[in-house]
């Protein structure tokens, strides 16, 4: 009875009391929405950004994660050109950009695309992104694309090359997940396209410049606001109506929501943060309905706590989906084999033969060292499952829409408190309920008082009470006598269990040992305040290697961890040349 009436306040809080056609959407498209998306009626975003949207204005929405910003700003966009008299047809090229920072997201937001153009075949979806054939992107884009959906690298190299590219009634440039794309590093790429697309803000968008006469509305979505945020907002929009700000965080002047000098540039609005719109802690918006949990563990526990855990979720609930995050690649493919191959049944004595998979779920990884095909094939068949475990980095973090995710485990942190937001957003979607938990060791505690900062609170996860409920060799363990986490006997049971695994696969143990090597330079690469909290020394690298179920520590300075430090070098240089994915100093992060 409880459990209904909460949902009903969640579906009232998330939902607007209106519907799709009294925001002033043709009704095919209407359909459209309920008969290939299932949406009966708007969101609270969607009811207020689709009728500003519609009226031709700039707009900076920054709304909660997983509150259907996507369809906020395709619906009035496919609304405008499905109206057009004459029809528009392939060969009057793009209307409609939409960058997004990640591939997956590209593809996400182009199926939706898909969807929702159905019955209006003479307007054509398309995309570009990096990893993909550039040949055939461009003898598509030859072809002609009316709504674009494109990562900043790839989209820009087109711009640059492919001459057949025809923009010049481009109408809209739409930011998804803005921050995201600046934190990767596009800033630049960012400029760039907006001055080749003359879209850069200069008093009048798109007015009387050289490269269109089209009137341009540019559209800027972002679940985090801050200053590089603030500096796309000031370039790239004009005049914008801001939906989904507190009062609190508008500038003074609301009457003419103005975004800093546009002769200053983003160093000098970092310093003089107040002349542009306050980017506060309050500045994350997080599901009501999201639980947030922490875990404190030792470190040399981590791996065998992080086990119990995902067995404990897994054989409670039948269908459990679950996301947990990690800090590298390597990582990332250590956990994924050791969850594919370990196997050790609690119920048998040490030295008996019987043995099965200690995790009974599909897993699936995901990271930017995958081959792009295989990143596609994880990200459609996870979301489909009922019952499966994603492993990722943060390429998962932002705005991928994975359906029924009921849990997100941080078991590396974030880090930036923003990043934390984004993982966590991956559940608690649309007025569904969440869980998240977030791993740290005891000398990392004061990570909590940055998030509360933040407005984030946690509570603490009953750990041992979840240990105590194991039945080990067929018996409880007594509770009393183990009061901490790394006497528990169970976490002894299993940590052996662990150790003599590796040990025995070699494999099994390279895995680990790069693992090691990349955890602990992600480790130190953590920045500003954080660097004070995520501090290596303070860390017993001995336990660290337990954490990897190694029995000894990997030399830092030997062969593998050389060898991953050119690679890593190697690779950034190639990046950088190429101009294709830069990352953040994590190395190996994504
Ligand atoms: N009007 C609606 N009715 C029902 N479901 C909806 C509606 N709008 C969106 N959804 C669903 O809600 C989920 C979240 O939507 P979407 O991914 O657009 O959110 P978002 O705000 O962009 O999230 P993020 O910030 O994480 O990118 C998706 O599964 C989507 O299909």
């Amino acid at each position: 009875m409880i459990k209904m009436s909460k949902k009903k306040e969640t579906v009232k809080e998330i939902f607007a009391s209106c519907s799709f056609s009294s925001l002033g959407l043709h009704s095919t498209l209407c359909d459209q929405l309920r008969e290939r998306l299932g949406f009966e009626a708007p969101t609270k975003v969607q009811a207020q950004a689709i009728p500003v949207i519609l009226s031709g204005r700039h707009v900076l929405v920054n709304a909660a994660t997983g509150t259907g910003k996507t369809v906020a700003y395709l619906a009035p966009i496919i609304n405008h050109l499905q109206s057009y008299s004459p029809r528009i047809d392939r060969s009057s090229g793009t209307f409609a950009l939409v960058l997004v920072p990640t591939r997956e997201l590209c593809l996400q937001v182009y199926e939706i695309l898909h969807k929702l153009l159905h019955r209006f075949h003479w307007i054509v979806p398309g995309y570009v992104m990096g990893g993909e054939n550039r040949s055939k992107e461009k003898a598509r884009l030859r072809k002609g694309i009316s709504i674009l959906v494109a990562t900043p690298g790839r989209l820009l190299d087109h711009l640059k090359h492919t001459s057949s590219f025809l923009h010049t009634n481009l109408r809209w440039i739409i930011f998804d997940e803005a921050d995201r794309i600046l934190e990767l590093g596009f800033g630049k790429e960012i400029e760039e396209i907006l001055d080749i697309l003359g879209s850069r803000n200069i008093g009048s968008i798109g007015e009387g410049n050289e490269v269109s006469n089209v009137k341009r509305q540019n559209l800027l979505l972002s679940a985090t606001l801050n200053e590089k945020v603030n500096h796309l907002a000031k370039i790239s929009l004009e005049t914008p109506v801001l939906i989904g700000l507190d009062e609190k965080k508008l500038p003074e002047d609301k009457s003419h929501v103005r975004f800093g000098s546009l002769e200053s540039d983003v160093k000098e609005e970092v310093e003089h943060p107040s002349t542009t719109m306050r980017s506060t802690t309050e500045d994350f918006k997080l599901p009501a309905q999201l639980v947030q949990r922490y875990v404190k563990v030792p470190c040399g526990s981590r791996l065998a706590v992080l086990l119990s855990i995902l067995k404990h979720l897994f054989d409670t609930e039948v269908s459990q989906k679950l996301v947990v995050f990690f800090s590298t690649c390597d990582a990332v493919d250590f956990h994924y084999s050791l969850l594919s191959e370990f196997q050790w049944s609690p119920h048998s004595q040490p030295d008996m033969e019987l043995k099965q998979l200690f995790l009974r779920c599909k897993t699936f990884r995901l990271h930017g060292n995958m081959k792009q095909e295989d990143r596609r094939t994880t990200f459609g068949a996870f979301k489909t499952e009922k019952k499966a475990l994603l492993l990722s980095t943060d390429v998962a973090a932002r705005g991928l829409d994975f359906p029924k995710v009921k849990c997100i485990i941080q078991y590396d942190s974030a880090g930036e408190a923003t990043e934390y937001v984004h993982r966590v957003g991956r559940t608690a979607r649309l007025g569904e309920r969440g869980d998240s938990l977030l791993f740290l060791q005891p000398v990392e505690m004061d990570y909590l008082q940055d998030l509360e900062k933040h407005g984030v609170s946690l509570t603490e996860y009953p750990l041992l009470k979840v240990l105590d409920s194991f039945p080990l060799y067929g018996q409880k363990p007594r509770v009393k006598k183990f009061l901490t986490t790394e006497s528990h006997p169970w976490i002894l049971s299993l940590q052996n269990a662990l150790e003599s695994f590796i040990i025995h696969e070699s494999k099994m143990k390279k895995l680990a040992k790069d693992a090691f090597c990349s955890w602990v330079r992600a480790y130190t690469a953590h920045r500003g305040e954080l660097k004070r909290i995520f501090t290596l020394k303070k860390l017993h690298l001995g336990h660290v290697a337990k954490s990897f179920a190694l029995k000894e520590q990997p030399s830092l300075v030997g062969k593998s961890f050389q060898k991953q430090s050119k690679k890593r070098k190697r690779d950034q240089r190639q990046k950088g040349q190429s101009g294709k994915w830069k990352f953040p100093s994590k190395t190996n992060a994504k």
